[in-house]
């Protein structure tokens, strides 16, 4: 873990989000986007939204400890075992959080072309009020959430290399998030979400 700093509490209605900005070093964070990038056995599924199917627009890899499958989109990830890697920094995002969890599923956006389209987290194998931590390694992203019926309640943040980011409580009833495409040129950068999936 990085040098210990208070989390960024995010003041936003029906929401239970917080930011974590240095939860790991720049070091280990670069440590561990070279390994990942090189090692992981990354995808490109095929996803069907509004009938139309596609592919997405970025790469992904599920990890848990369980057999247990994620399905969204239209697609369903089989998990892969945990590797060394993977299961410590799990047990270091399960003490900044003080939960435990199963899986991780990983994104990779390779430049500012790919993207994560508006969506919560609402599959039903994630359970009634998910918590979801996210560890943003490599180029910076914006990620931007919305209010589901209050259209003018909006809110956008830069996820940093080695950062945190903590999603609970109501958080994916009322909002959704969304990463955009940026016309910016930037490298790679790979997302981590851990999850409880049931
Ligand atoms: O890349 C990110 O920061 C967000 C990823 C995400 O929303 C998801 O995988 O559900
Ligand atoms: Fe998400």
């Amino acid at each position: 873990m990085g040098l210990f700093h208070e989390p960024i509490k995010l003041d936003l209605p029906g929401a239970d989000i917080s930011y974590f900005p240095s939860f790991l070093t720049d070091n280990d964070a670069s440590i561990l986007f070279e390994h990942l990038s090189t090692k992981t056995p990354w995808k490109q599924d095929e996803i069907t939204l509004f009938g139309k199917t596609h592919p997405q627009p970025r790469l992904t890899a599920l990890y848990a400890n369980n057999q247990n499958s994620y399905s969204y989109s239209g697609i369903t990830m089989n998990p892969h075992a945990f590797s060394v890697e993977l299961k410590q920094l799990k047990q270091a995002v399960e003490r900044a959080c003080q939960t435990t969890f199963t899986s991780c599923l990983l994104n990779y956006y390779r430049n500012g072309k790919d993207s994560n389209g508006w969506h919560s987290d609402d599959e039903k194998e994630l359970g009634e009020n998910p918590i979801i931590a996210s560890v943003s390694l490599g180029a910076e992203r914006f990620f931007n959430l919305r209010h589901k019926t209050d259209k003018t309640l909006k809110h956008k943040l830069l996820l940093e290399h080695g950062s945190l980011l903590l999603m609970q409580g109501a958080t994916q009833h009322n909002w959704q998030h969304q990463v955009p495409k940026t016309s910016k040129k930037i490298g790679g950068r790979i997302n981590l979400t851990f999850r409880v999936i049931i």
